[in-house]
């Protein structure tokens, strides 16, 4: 998978360069790259923001460096060669979808992604409208609160479906049993020792009798979703809630 993303702070994403997501780019499943929004810019200041038309606080960042920045991305995508190898541009923003696991999943296999990083007050609208025009856009967030600019966003939704494409994470098997694979939050974990300041593992972990284990991980899993994210259980298939309620 190659990654483009466009931000006045490329620095940032050098991060990437550690842990699974490094490993990863050295052995070429992920292709990372960071451009800085102000190579894409023409004046003395390499200015890439101004006032708001109608007036407010902040500024708003220009359309011109988006524009030369993601036509030099897209190359010669156009909507007429919308398969896997479509680049997909998104846009972290708080007025975006929200970005779940589901969304993660799917997006691992994607074959180009570009993430185009806003600050001050956002992006002129004009760029989502016009790189819509030539590949599928979409504005994605990550939460309901408020950041400084993209980066963050960008980083976390790249660890999320960086770590999902096949051969990043050495056991795909550890990909399954995790919160929100399968809609639910996970189960506790214990390891060494069987003791800790007086607090004991539960003694089924320690029975061997798997079959009793896993309905006991199971029942841990509702309990938490129930008490801590009862929305998950509202949301999409009803034998998720149902069990639930069970
Ligand atoms: O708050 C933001 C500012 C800029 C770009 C993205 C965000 C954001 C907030 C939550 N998810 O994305």
């Amino acid at each position: 998978m190659r990654i483009d993303v466009v931000t006045i702070f490329p620095e940032f994403f050098d991060v990437l360069d550690i842990s699974l997501l490094g490993k990863a780019r050295q052995s070429g499943l992920l292709d990372v790259s960071a451009h800085n929004l102000r190579e894409y810019t023409h004046d003395r200041h390499r200015t890439v923001d101004d006032t708001p038309y109608g007036g407010g606080a902040g500024m708003v960042m220009k359309p011109e460096p988006w524009g030369e920045a993601i036509d030099e991305l897209l190359g010669d995508a156009t909507p007429e060669r919308a398969d896997a190898s479509a680049p997909l541009v998104i846009f972290p923003s708080p007025a975006g979808e929200v970005f779940t696991q589901k969304m993660a999943r799917e997006l691992a296999h994607r074959e180009h992604l570009i993430f185009g990083c806003g600050r001050y007050e956002g992006i002129d609208q004009r760029v989502f409208d016009h790189v819509a025009t030539r590949a599928e856009v979409r504005l994605v967030s990550i939460g309901d609160y408020v950041l400084n600019g993209g980066e963050v966003a960008v980083m976390a939704m790249i660890e999320a479906i960086g770590r999902l494409i096949p051969g990043v994470v050495g056991n795909p098997e550890s990909l399954v049993e995790e919160s929100h694979e399968d809609g639910l939050l996970e189960y506790p974990s214990y390891t060494k020792p069987a003791e800790w300041r007086g607090l004991e593992v539960p003694p089924i972990l320690l029975s061997g009798n798997h079959k009793a284990i896993d309905a006991w991980r199971r029942e841990q899993q509702l309990e938490r979703t129930r008490r801590v994210r009862p929305d998950l259980l509202r949301a999409e298939t009803p034998e998720k809630a149902e069990t639930a309620e069970a």
